[in-house]
């Protein structure tokens, strides 16, 4: 509560000592020595083991710092040659296991590697070579070096809302997932993932972030730190309730319409080809009094946000406007026919853009192919 009270005085950015999640980590890892070679007979050292970090399904960064709270990574050194063993033994790697989705930066801002797929794995810092004729027998050091690591989650849909609207009350109606739900807006303070399961077996998976506001662009409210993992997503869901929103007696009545707007504006002002994805709009909360007469006012609008986004004063008006395939009018807590009819249509659409994409890539191949074949162009005859 003193959380909230905060966040309403103060309409800045909230810093919640609920929010367990982590998304960026800095660790420091190093690769072995090499071991020592044995001049008496040309023996050489082993090599030092080497630091490899590996995607794995369930692990989150929050466990790797529980079980490495030093976030120090030291792989083994190499064994050192010796009359029993002219080749040293070689050190043992050590691998850091990530949640799927990690990218690994290292300090000059340079991405070594993402790691997107279960089993994926890149090497991070290689060991020392083993001392040899070459280097007077003794071992190679290696480096100690700090390396990011950036989660941006994996989920093939990504709700999108004001706080409140109702995000977490759908995911939970609509998937496997259990996020909290309050009324009072942040209650979602890191991002959910939800799977939804289709009869053939078919499952999607759905993240649930935790709510933006208008001026999330300068760290208001929860800022823009969350959105980083709606990069990834291949659909948008904008959740948006028919009531509107408002962040506290201080702050502008914000219609539905007002929300969307606004919503797209922070999409825009964060990465602005967030606004090239797939995306469907959920009006929320349609159970309410006179939810239906403050749709029917407003559902061509929200259609074609271009005509209207004119409208709004400049610094709340997008420059470019999601193009919404479709917008659906349910109730996430109540309507359990619309809710699911939401699940089908989010496949229909998952699976059209997976098409398009097949498609494109193949006209590509296609191209590349023709362009092999006829490497000076079309023959004029
Ligand atoms: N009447 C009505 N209330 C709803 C509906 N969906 C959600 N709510 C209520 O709206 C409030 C906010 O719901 P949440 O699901 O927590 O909203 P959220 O968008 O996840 O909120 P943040 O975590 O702040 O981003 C809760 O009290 C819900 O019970 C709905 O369809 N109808």
């Amino acid at each position: 509560m003193v959380f909230l009270t905060r966040m309403l005085k103060n309409g800045r950015r909230v810093r919640s000592s609920r929010g367990k999640f982590i998304d960026s980590l800095r660790i420091y890892v190093r690769g072995g020595a090499g071991g020592m070679g044995f001049p008496k007979y040309g023996g050489i050292g082993g090599k030092g083991g080497s630091v490899i970090v590996v995607a794995k399904e369930g692990v989150t960064l929050k466990s790797l710092i529980t079980r490495n709270p030093t976030k120090r990574f030291i792989a083994e050194n190499g064994g050192n040659s010796h009359k029993n063993r002219i080749l040293g033994e070689p050190g043992a790697d050590i691998t850091i296991q990530v949640p799927p989705g990690v990218t690994v930066w290292n300090d000059f801002g340079q991405v070594l590697g993402e790691l997107n797929t279960d089993g994926s794995s890149l090497l991070v810092a290689n060991g020392g070579a083993g001392g040899s004729p070459l280097t007077q027998f003794n071992g190679q050091t290696a480096q100690p070096l700090s390396v990011k690591l950036d989660l941006k989650l994996i989920a093939d849909v990504g709700l999108v809302g004001f706080p409140n609207a109702g995000k977490s009350t759908l995911l939970r109606a609509i998937s496997r997932a259990n996020p909290q739900v309050a009324s009072y807006p942040f209650t979602t303070v890191m991002p959910n993932i939800g799977v939804l399961e289709y009869s053939d077996h078919r499952q999607i998976t759905m993240a649930d972030l935790p709510g933006l506001i208008e001026g999330a662009h300068m760290n208001i409210g929860m800022g823009h730190s969350f959105l980083k993992h709606v990069e990834r997503t291949k659909l948008l869901l904008l959740v948006a309730d028919i009531q509107g929103f408002q962040l506290g007696p201080q702050f502008p009545n914000r219609s539905c319409l007002d929300t969307v707007v606004l919503l797209n504006k922070e999409l825009e002002l964060y990465q602005d080809d967030l606004l090239d994805k797939p995306a469907m709009l959920v009006i929320n909360k349609m159970d309410v009094t006179e939810a239906q007469f403050k749709y029917d006012e407003v559902k061509d609008k929200l259609r074609h946000l271009a005509d209207v986004v004119g409208e709004y004063p400049e610094e709340l008006r997008p420059e470019r406007v999601l193009n919404f395939t479709e917008v659906i009018a349910i109730s996430a807590d109540k309507d359990t026919r619309g809710v699911e009819k939401l699940k089908h249509r989010i496949r229909d659409e998952l699976d059209f853009h997976a098409a398009l994409q097949k498609k494109d890539l193949e006209t590509e191949v296609i191209a590349t192919l023709r362009a092999q074949m006829n490497p000076k162009g079309p023959q004029m005859l």
